[in-house]
């Protein structure tokens, strides 16, 4: 299914979120009156808009500020912190992100901050973490033409943790790997060892 786009999201309607929270108060037994829940539901509603930020933002927004700087060689931001929801449970996964690329021939490269905020872009919106893994490949490939993209995603789930199976500390790992990244092998292990290397 195609990435709806920014401008065809509607609008966040926080009166529609406070009688959705009113209600799910009500529905698991609760006295949405008593004084601790009054304002629970103003408060779940703008936490709501703030963790669904990204459907309303773009790639292209935050991959803004390119430079020509002529490096041609790979550039990997490693451990970026991610917070995303879980589509099916609406409970949060949280992990790093592993963000490489190989830039285009003309050196377009951007801000490395902009790679965590491209991460961003993705993560804030109900996820799985398949997709946002390849999301943030595909628009990497894209808007910076890059050669070689690397996307590595390490994350806990908290709907396996907290509730269903609950297996504290199961990790997911998920990969997307395009251009030259994929088709040079040496390329694609100097990333993995980037990725996985003493530092940590
Ligand atoms: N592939 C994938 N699955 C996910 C992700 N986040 C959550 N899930 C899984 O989505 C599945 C939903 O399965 P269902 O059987 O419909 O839901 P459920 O009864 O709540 O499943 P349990 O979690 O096993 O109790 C579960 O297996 C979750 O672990 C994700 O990012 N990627
Ligand atoms: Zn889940």
């Amino acid at each position: 299914m195609p990435e709806r786009a920014p401008e065809d999201v509607p609008a966040f309607d926080h009166a529609r979120a406070e009688a959705a929270v009113r209600e799910l108060l009500a529905a698991i037994g609760e006295d949405p009156e008593r004084e601790g829940l009054r304002d629970t539901p103003a408060r779940v509603a703008r936490a709501y808009a703030e963790l669904t930020q990204g459907l309303r933002q773009t790639a292209h927004e935050v991959l803004t500020t390119t430079f020509d700087i002529g490096h041609e060689e790979m550039i990997l931001v490693r451990d970026i912190e991610l917070w995303s929801m879980c589509e099916h449970h609406l409970v949060p996964f949280t992990g790093v992100a592993h963000v490489g690329y190989i830039p285009a021939v003309t050196g377009k490269i951007t801000g490395l901050s902009k790679l965590a905020r491209l991460v961003d872009v993705y993560a804030k919106r109900p996820q799985v973490q398949e997709r946002l893994t390849t999301q943030v490949a595909d628009s990497l490939m894209e808007i910076l033409e890059a050669r070689g993209v690397i996307v590595v995603i390490e994350a806990e789930h908290l709907c396996m943790t907290m509730r269903g199976v609950k297996k504290a500390g199961a990790r997911t790992i998920t990969s997307a790997v395009r251009g030259t990244m994929l088709t040079n092998q040496a390329t694609r292990a100097e990333a993995m060892a980037l990725i996985h290397s003493a530092a940590r």
